[in-house]
């Protein structure tokens, strides 16, 4: 059965080798390796479950979903990144992803521009050209997706994003999924509570796989997060992260909404 994820993938796929027609790897490489050192997106999200500063919040830019359709316009994702960094965010994530979030890597450089945090490009990674692409454009971490490739997908691609000087965010859905990223040794793991082959949305599934994700990895948990109080729940059960994408871009005040959120996981602590 052909699922969400992987109709999602064959768009990417036609809309890549488009790009590939019109920019030769070559090119492409020598314009990544013009780019700016990329910043260390490992180091900003360190530590979020035993400090003192509360949960780290990964902000994201997306207009658009498969699973809600439009959700935001944002004609200035530059100033909407600048808003989040100044209530706190660690990490700005840009879906660069065209035709089910109506992102592009035009919106991926010019947050670069506009921010001095660590950047991710979140797609659906599938070919080695979009690693060189995420580093020309200005990308610090670049998102693998488990259920998206293989063993051998998943290694040479994070072989590749080390050796462009980026950081990877592994993410998981299922135990078996979390196995598999133990296995490639990653160090960034986030669990996603949003199944990409269903689009069902558990915040619950978060604290059912913590368990299962090893205490030396940095532990993002995704989506879900439509307030402070599922925040402060993910925080409680051991998130360094929260990546969050339509409660920021929906709720008019960018800034405040990252500032809450960093301040409602301090709660935990305090258990
Ligand atoms: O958001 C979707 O509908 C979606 C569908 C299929 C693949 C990926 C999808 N989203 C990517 C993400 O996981 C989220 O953008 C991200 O974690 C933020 O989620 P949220 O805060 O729930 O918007």
């Amino acid at each position: 059965m052909t699922t969400v994820l992987d109709s999602i993938i064959e768009g990417v796929r036609e809309d890549l080798a488009q790009r590939q027609a019109q920019v030769p790897l070559d090119q492409l490489i020598q314009q990544a390796q013009a780019a700016a050192p990329a910043l260390d997106a490992y180091a900003a999200l360190a530590g979020g479950r035993d400090d003192a500063q509360g949960v780290r919040v990964i902000a994201e830019v997306k207009r658009s979903s498969p699973s809600k359709g439009a959700l935001a316009e944002i004609p200035d994702p530059a100033a909407l990144a600048s808003a989040y960094q100044a209530g706190g965010a660690s990490v700005i994530s840009v879906l660069t992803e065209q035709r089910r979030f109506r992102g592009s890597l035009d919106d991926l450089a010019a947050v670069r521009a506009a921010v001095d945090i660590p950047v991710l490009r979140k797609d659906f990674m599938v070919d080695e050209y979009q690693f060189y692409e995420a580093r020309a454009y200005g990308a610090d971490l670049v998102l693998l997706i488990v259920a998206a490739l293989d063993d051998v997908q998943l290694k040479s691609f994070l072989q590749l994003t080390h050796d462009l000087g980026m950081n990877a965010l592994v993410e998981a859905h299922t135990e078996d999924e979390i196995e598999r990223a133990k296995a490639l040794g990653a160090k960034i793991v986030g669990v996603n509570v949003r199944n990409l082959k269903t689009l069902e949305v558990d915040v619950a599934h978060y604290s059912a796989m913590a368990r299962h994700l090893p205490q030396d990895v940095i532990r993002i948990a995704e989506s879900g997060v439509d307030g402070p109080g599922v925040v402060l729940d993910y925080a409680r059960q051991g998130a360094d992260a929260v990546l969050v994408g339509e409660a920021l871009v929906k709720h008019g005040d960018p800034t405040t909404a990252v500032r809450d959120f960093r301040q409602a996981s301090l709660a935990a602590d305090a258990d």
